[in-house]
This record gives structure tokens, sequence and C-alpha cells, in this order.
């Protein structure tokens, strides 16, 4: 299978840049484009240092090392990434804005080389529907932070040749990522199974139920995610979030189910994005979250009783134990007393003690 000799990537964001660094520490050569040509050195800068950092801790030989430098460059014009056999956007997450930039690249790039968009939530035909050779067009969706995140969902649109999917999985596989192919299908598989964690976090903040800080904690603390819902949606970006949220929305015909939060538009507005503006639900210096050492657990009063709601007897019986070793009282009802605090047991999986 002939992987890409030398790979274009457009929008030097968080994404773009995790690209670059990706295909440049397996030895491809890349070059880097951005409609603001300060985005482009930020973003190598910012590589140059981490890939620095890793060789310091001894994770990078100084050959990788020097060979990853010298893979990444910068495309100053979108024409510098005419001889690109493999060009990857990752710009705003914008329709109109896809669109244009693909019609822009289909008229300087080889007959035969393979375009690929980043999109987390768009359609892909939809981006391809404007190019005159929608076939070589697919979806190549990485997570963030790319490096470290190590799946990319092959996106397969209706039109797209076979074979160029198939390329793009020996791209992945080579970078060390599991390539997971899926269909062109609202937010994939990954960002349509999300909509049950970052959606449904909004709804209990909006509904006033816990704050950002508490909902995390139970769900790294109690279920065992790596990063709550809202540590994530200040990683990706509100932005990008508020783009998928929408964009799902849409294109499952508006059910409820898939309702974007009100709370986040009046947060975009205030430039509330999560890390890249240095504040979101968390804020961050030097990016790293500053933590509210005020913030309290809250204790739960043992004098009400509990009434457990758990189909499953194994689960019910692990529980009722922690709770009686807590010294706290069981109700066996079919229903909760009007003093009872209720716990439910959603589904997840439930980290080894
Ligand atoms: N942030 C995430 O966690 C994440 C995860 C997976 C996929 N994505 C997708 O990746 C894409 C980029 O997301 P991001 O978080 O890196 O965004 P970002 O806002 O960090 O960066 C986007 C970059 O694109 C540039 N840009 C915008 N329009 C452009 C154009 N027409 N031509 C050239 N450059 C342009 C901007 O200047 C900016 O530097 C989006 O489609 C997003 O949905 C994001």
């Amino acid at each position: 299978m002939e992987i890409f000799k030398r790979i274009g990537v457009v929008g030097a964001g968080a994404m773009g840049r995790g690209i670059v660094q990706l295909f440049a520490t397996c030895g491809i050569e890349v070059r880097l484009h951005d409609s603001r040509p300060e985005a482009i050195d930020e973003a190598l800068f910012h590589n140059r240092a981490l890939l620095e950092r890793a060789h310091k801790k001894g994770r990078l030989s100084a050959e990788t090392l020097a060979r990853a430098l010298a893979c990444m460059t910068a495309a100053d014009e979108l024409d510098r990434l005419a001889d690109c056999d493999l060009v990857v956007e990752a710009i705003v997450e914008q329709l109109d804005a896809k669109q244009a930039l693909l019609r822009e690249l289909e008229a300087r790039v080889a007959p035969d080389a393979v375009l690929a968009t980043n999109t987390s939530s768009l359609s892909v035909a939809a981006i391809a529907s404007v190019c005159r050779h929608p076939e070589r067009v697919a979806g190549l969706h990485f997570f963030n932070p790319v490096p470290l995140m190590k799946i990319a969902e092959v996106v397969q649109a209706g039109r797209t040749a076979p074979e160029v999917g198939e390329r793009l999985v020996a791209l992945v596989e080579r970078a060390g990522h599991f390539a997971a192919r899926v269909p062109d299908s609202p937010g994939f598989l990954v960002n349509h199974a999300g909509r049950a964690y970052g959606p449904e976090a909004l709804r209990i903040l909006a509904e006033g139920i816990a704050t950002p800080a508490q909902i995390d904690r139970i769900m790294r603390d109690c279920l065992g995610f790596p990063m709550g819902p809202f540590e994530l949606f200040d990683l990706m970006g509100l932005d990008v979030s508020h783009s998928v949220m929408c964009s799902v929305h849409d294109q499952f015909y508006q059910d409820a189910r898939y309702t974007p939060s009100a709370l986040v538009p009046p947060r975009l507005a205030a430039g509330l994005l999560g890390r890249k503006s240095g504040e979101g639900f968390y804020r961050y210096t030097d990016g790293k979250p500053v933590l509210d050492e005020s913030a309290e657990v809250a204790t739960v009063s043992l004098e009400q009783p509990f009434w457990l709601d758990c189909e499953d007897a194994g689960m019910r019986d692990k529980i009722a134990a922690v709770l009686a070793a807590a010294g706290a009282e069981l109700e066996s009802g079919d229903s909760p007393s009007t003093r009872a605090i209720c716990l439910v047991t959603p589904w997840a999986r439930i980290p080894a003690a």
C-alpha cells in the first residue's frame, strides 16, 4: 500500500498542530498552512518545544527529534501544498468554509491527491459535494491531543473511493494509531456516542443539580472517566463543541435528545472557550488549570435513609454493603419515602477498586 510522501495540513489550531506533530514524528514530510501566518509560527514553535521536552525526558531519540523537526515546515501560501499527495484540513467547523477550502485545494493539487477533512460532525459527503472529484475526499477524524489519543476515524462518504479509505487506514496505522472505519453519519461513531456525556452534563448544570467541578469529580472518581465533561469542553474548545452539538442536532432533524444547551451561546460571546482563551469552565495560567482551593466537597448526611434503584442484584448487594459499612440505613420498599436520598446506578464501566 502506497503511504503518502508529503502531507499538507490546513489549520494550525489544536488539531492541525497535533496532526503535523504525529506525521512528522514518523518521518513524513508535513507542510502547515493557516490563513493567519502567526498561527503557523506559533504551532511549529509549540511542536518543537513538545518534541524537545520528550527528547529531554528520554522518550524520543536525538535522531527521531532531528528528523521530526526537519519534517515540519511552514506553507505561507496555499500554493505550497500543490505537490502534496494528501492534504488534511483542520480549519473552523463550518460547512461553507470547509467547502470553499476544498475547492481552492482541488484547483492546486495533482488529480490523484487525496483530500481529507478532520471535521468532528459535519457530513463528509456535504463537504465533498462541491468538489469535481468527490471520490478523493474522505474524513480523517483525530482526537485531541492527537499524538496521545491513539485512534482516528476514517470516514467513508457516499462517493469516497474504497482505496482512498484503505490508504488513510495504512497511514493512521503507520503513525501508531488505531484506524476505525466508520460511515458518514452524524457525529460518526465517537461524537455520536459522546452526546450522552457533554450535552447531558450541560443539562444537569442547567437544572442546577450540581456544579461543573462536582460533575467532573463524580465522572472521574466514581465512574473512572479520565476527564470530566467540563474538563473535556475546556480541552476541545467550547466553540468547537457547540458546533458539534448544533450539527448533530440538525442532522438528526432536531431530535430533542440532541438539543444544544442554551447555557453555551452567552459563554461563547464572553470568550469563555476553555484552555485556548485562558478561561472556560475553569481558569488557566500557562495552560494549567487554576484550582479553586476553597471549593469544598459536600458531605452527605447519614441521618436520612437511602433508597437504591438498581436492577442488578449482585450490584445491589455490593452497594448495600458499602452503605451498611458506612452506617447508613437502606430502605427496602419498591419506591422511596419522601425522606430518602435516591441512588441511581447508571450504565457505565465500574473502575476496579
Ligand atoms: N478541538 C478538538 O478537540 C477537535 C477534535 C476533533 C476534531 N476537531 C475538528 O478539527 C477542526 C479544527 O479544530 P481546532 O480545535 O483545531 O480549531 P482551532 O480553532 O483551534 O483552529 C482552527 C485554525 O484554523 C484556521 N482557519 C480558519 N479558517 C481557515 C481557512 N479558511 N483557511 C486556513 N486556515 C483557517 C484558524 O486561523 C485557526 O488557526 C474542526 O473541524 C473541529 O471540529 C476538533
